[in-house]
């Protein structure tokens, strides 16, 4: 048997790898994949933009010139955006989490009815041939005051529209995958290296 080819994921936070690799394991009836994921935990500088997709591209093409343009190579980058403030703090809000923490994120939302919101991760994955291939998941759901474990982001204050009324923090690892912007985005991404002819 040859070697499987390594994919290198980087990240430096440990609850996204976590949850990729459980989403491009195999399942059940599947044969096992000729890739292993690998993680490289750089710390990427991060576009100050409104789009995401190009905050993505400029994250995946600063890893691609650290680590070599012959190696496969993917980032991420989830944003949460609030449907009252136009999309913010979409990819900021990791820095509002850092800096104001969850309780005061959710009462800025406190004067206004409208409490919807999605969650998006746009991937971009590197193939080592040149090509670089986008991959983006959306789930919609309700800012809530926080609940469950608040050891993973905003996790405690986004609640699903398709969901048990749990928020993400309450719910099991894999029925999060299921529905997660992140579960739609790497399904997409599994399916492309399992399937796509040129990726053996
Ligand atoms: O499913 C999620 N549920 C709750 N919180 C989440 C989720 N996914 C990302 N998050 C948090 C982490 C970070 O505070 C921000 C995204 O920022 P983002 O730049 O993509 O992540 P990061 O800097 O932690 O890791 P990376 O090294 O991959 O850029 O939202
Ligand atoms: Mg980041």
């Amino acid at each position: 048997m040859t070697s499987a080819r390594e994919i290198i994921f980087v990240t430096g936070n440990a609850n996204k790898l976590k949850e990729v690799k459980m989403i491009l394991a195999p399942s059940e009836n599947e044969p096992s994949p000729s890739f292993t994921i690998v993680n490289e935990a750089l710390d990427l500088e991060e576009l100050q933009d409104i789009d995401l997709e190009a905050i993505a591209l400029a994250k995946c093409k600063q890893a691609v010139q650290i680590l070599g343009p012959g190696r496969p190579v993917f980032v991420e980058d989830t944003a949460l955006r609030f449907d009252e403030f136009n999309g913010l703090p979409g990819a900021y809000i990791k820095w509002f989490v850092k800096s104001m923490g969850l309780a005061k994120i959710v009462q800025m939302l406190q004067p206004f009815e409208n409490k919807g919101a999605e969650a998006v991760t746009t991937i971009v994955y590197a193939d080592g041939k040149g090509q670089y291939h986008t991959f983006q998941g959306i789930t919609r759901g309700t800012i809530v005051d926080s609940r469950g474990p608040t050891t993973f982001g905003w996790d405690s204050i986004f609640q699903p529209i398709e969901g048990k009324g749990q928020t993400y923090a309450e719910m099991e690892k894999k029925d999060k995958n299921l529905i997660s912007q992140r579960g739609r985005a790497f399904a997409q991404l599994k399916d492309f290296l399992y399937n796509s002819s040129d990726n053996q």
